[in-house]
């Protein structure tokens, strides 16, 4: 894990600010940060400590205002959109808080969205068996409960064979036991694949699942807790 052939991602000095009239809104105010190939990253930190922001700016859906962001050989600090938007398709899976999926597709065609622009995809009734909902391939959004819906916009997510999957609140709008399903599906993809898995969360519990805690304070990493071992999400409780 300490070699350095193996980081992903690379911040240095990244900072971003929002202008909003008169005022400058600090978000992120200097992130010095490596994420390495294949290992699980939980991020806490409290509402506005800018979590969204640095994984928006990794995964290429928003620009750094200073510093740099890397990802392998790659420099996304000064790319174009073109470049973010190419780089995105291929490189990154997202999964938000809220599924995102089209209403009137099924769940084989919620994933073919991206299976068609994608370069090596799995086809989508593969994507869909790894979160377990091969019964429920011709399913449409409304047919499915919101724990399968996330499993949808996950196997959305996998199914163009990201190397790097961002996660912001993936459980946030699910109850305990569909969120724990939900980890379970994130942690067994990450385990079996070697995707990195970066999951934004405010539960502190979900932190024990992953290799490693960070946490940001304020715009800038407070610390960074290495777990002796990854507990596995069926053992969470909160
Ligand atoms: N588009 C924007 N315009 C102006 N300010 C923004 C914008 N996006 C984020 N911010 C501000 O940047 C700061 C960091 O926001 P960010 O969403 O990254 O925090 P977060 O840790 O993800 O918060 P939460 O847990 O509430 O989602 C906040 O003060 C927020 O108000």
């Amino acid at each position: 894990m300490n070699d350095t052939s193996d980081v992903v991602f690379q911040t240095r000095g990244l900072k971003r600010f929002y202008q909003m009239g008169e005022v400058t809104i600090q978000a992120l105010r200097g992130i010095d940060l490596e994420l390495r190939a294949g290992e699980l990253v939980v991020m806490l930190g409290a509402s506005g400590s800018g979590k969204s922001t640095l994984l928006n700016i990794m995964g290429g859906l928003d620009s750094a205002s200073e510093g740099s962001v890397h990802y392998r050989d790659r420099d996304l600090t000064h790319a174009s959109q073109r470049t973010l938007t190419e780089f995105r398709r291929h490189h990154v899976g997202f999964v938000f808080q809220f599924y995102n999926l089209i209403s009137s597709l099924t769940a084989r065609e919620n994933v073919a969205i991206v299976t068609d622009i994608s370069r090596d995809p799995m086809p989508p009734a593969e994507a869909l068996a790894m979160v377990g909902l091969q019964a429920r391939l011709d399913h449409f959004p409304s047919q499915l409960s919101g724990g399968e819906q996330q499993r949808v916009a996950i196997a959305r997510a996998i199914a163009k064979r990201p190397e790097v999957l961002l996660c912001d609140e993936p459980t946030g709008a699910l109850d305990f036991r569909t969120g724990i399903r939900v980890l379970e599906v994130l942690e067994e993809i990450n385990r079996t694949t070697g995707t990195m898995l970066a999951i934004i969360t405010h539960n502190e519990v979900i932190g024990e699942m992953a290799d490693r805690v960070i946490r940001l304070r304020d715009g800038q990493v407070g610390d960074i807790h290495v777990n002796a071992r990854r507990r596995p999400p069926s053992e969470l409780r909160w």
